[in-house]
């Protein structure tokens, strides 16, 4: 393969698995060209460019709105401009093979590519199928999904094939000692890591805020807390970070892998590919599923989770410093459940994701 493009985007959910699949091709062809299509807005504007080696093209796009709405007309048009645009980046860099993962703004960039005959893969993180996905799967070549459920949801695809979610391979090949040491830690203390998706959570880090105390009685532990961008500022000026040595607060981690790979357990939302990261690891978890998403779907991936024995989930609505704390301290205390938890976590990794998805797109990729 000479050239591939990705796309993905809104958030971290979408835009990490398109870098994986990206980088693991060019694990295989150390010498294709990536390139990327996402918004000027969204996050991707700021993980792509620092990835140094990827051409980073933009296109504006916004959602449907789910009732009936004038605002809609708007977003065809938006729409239909963004496909143009993306003919003209796909006829300018050549790609011999064009991937989404999801979000909004992979829809014309996928759409685009179709309609100009290069090959094209798009990529399912959750169980339940996205908008842009869905739409999308009536013309890719391949559909690939990251859970098994959702093969029932994609018989009318040419191709669906279960594959997982390539950030799985990228985590089992981190270095959890890089992850400690861009962390400062130079000690054995385990940690403890608490983050709300790639955007942040109030209601974590209300809870989080609440613990502080707790923590500073337990030096023995080392807290990384990931506030997200915009709860940053807010958040520091809340604790006194001088009293609490052990809590380190960030706005975001760009070398989520290494600290992963490093950490003994981890308190977090329940986003897909947070998830198959976790798994992948055989790391124990503690999930508090963000409400505020389509059909819940965090929720029942928090809840195949807990089925299993891999994490425990705490709903938002029950969730209290105290309530989250006490959890910790538990599994903290008792290394035989923590040990149980990472195994039943392991037994739902699938860290072989980004070879299978290679192979997938050797099959359909432009031939020079
Ligand atoms: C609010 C919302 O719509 N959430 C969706 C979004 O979540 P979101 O992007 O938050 O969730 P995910 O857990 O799937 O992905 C987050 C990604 O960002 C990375 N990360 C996060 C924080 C950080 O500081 N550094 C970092 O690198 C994580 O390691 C992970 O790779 O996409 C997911 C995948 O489609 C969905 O399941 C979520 O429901």
């Amino acid at each position: 393969m000479r050239r591939i493009l990705v796309s993905g985007g809104g958030t971290g959910g979408h835009i990490y698995p398109a870098l994986s699949i990206a980088r693991a091709v060019k694990k295989r062809y150390p010498d294709v060209e990536i390139a990327y299509i996402g918004t000027e807005n969204g996050l991707e504007s700021k993980i792509v460019p620092k990835q140094g080696d990827i051409r980073f093209y933009t296109v504006e796009i916004q959602g449907f709105k789910r009732s009936l709405s004038l605002e809609n007309l708007n977003t065809i048009r938006k729409f239909l401009s963004a496909v143009k645009k993306s003919k003209q980046y796909i006829k300018e860099f050549q790609p011999d093979v064009v991937v989404g993962t999801g979000g909004y703004v992979c829809g014309p960039a996928v759409y685009a590519a179709h309609q100009l005959g290069i090959p094209t893969l798009i990529h399912e993180q959750n169980v339940v199928i996205g908008l842009t996905i869905k739409f999308l799967s009536r013309y890719a070549d391949v559909v690939a999904y990251s859970l098994e459920e959702s093969g029932k949801y994609l018989q009318n695809a040419k191709r669906a094939v279960y594959t997982g979610n390539p950030r799985a391979t990228e985590v089992i090949e981190a270095n959890p000692e890089l992850g400690r040491r861009s962390l400062g830690i130079y000690d054995p203390r385990p940690i403890v890591l608490f983050v709300g998706g790639s955007r942040g959570a109030k209601a974590i880090n209300e809870a989080v805020l609440q613990m502080v105390p707790y923590m500073k009685q337990t030096p023995q532990v080392q807290f990384v807390y990931v506030t997200g961008e915009i709860h940053y500022e807010q958040i520091r000026s809340q604790i006194p970070l001088h009293e609490v040595p052990n809590l380190d607060v960030r706005p975001f981690i760009y070398n989520m892998p290494d600290v992963l790979a490093s950490t003994y357990l981890v308190v977090s939302r329940a986003g897909a590919s947070t998830l198959a990261e976790i798994t992948a690891l055989g790391l124990p978890s503690i999930l508090i599923p963000s409400p505020y998403v389509t059909n819940n779907h965090q929720e029942a991936n928090a809840r195949w989770m807990e089925e299993q024995g891999a994490a425990k989930m705490i709903r938002e609505s029950e969730l209290s410093g105290k309530y989250l704390w006490d959890w910790i301290y538990y599994l903290l205390q008792r290394s035989d459940e923590h040990e149980k938890m990472s195994e039943a976590a392991r037994r739902l990794g699938r860290p072989e994701a980004a070879e299978v998805l290679v192979d997938e797109l050797e099959r359909i990729a432009r031939k020079a």
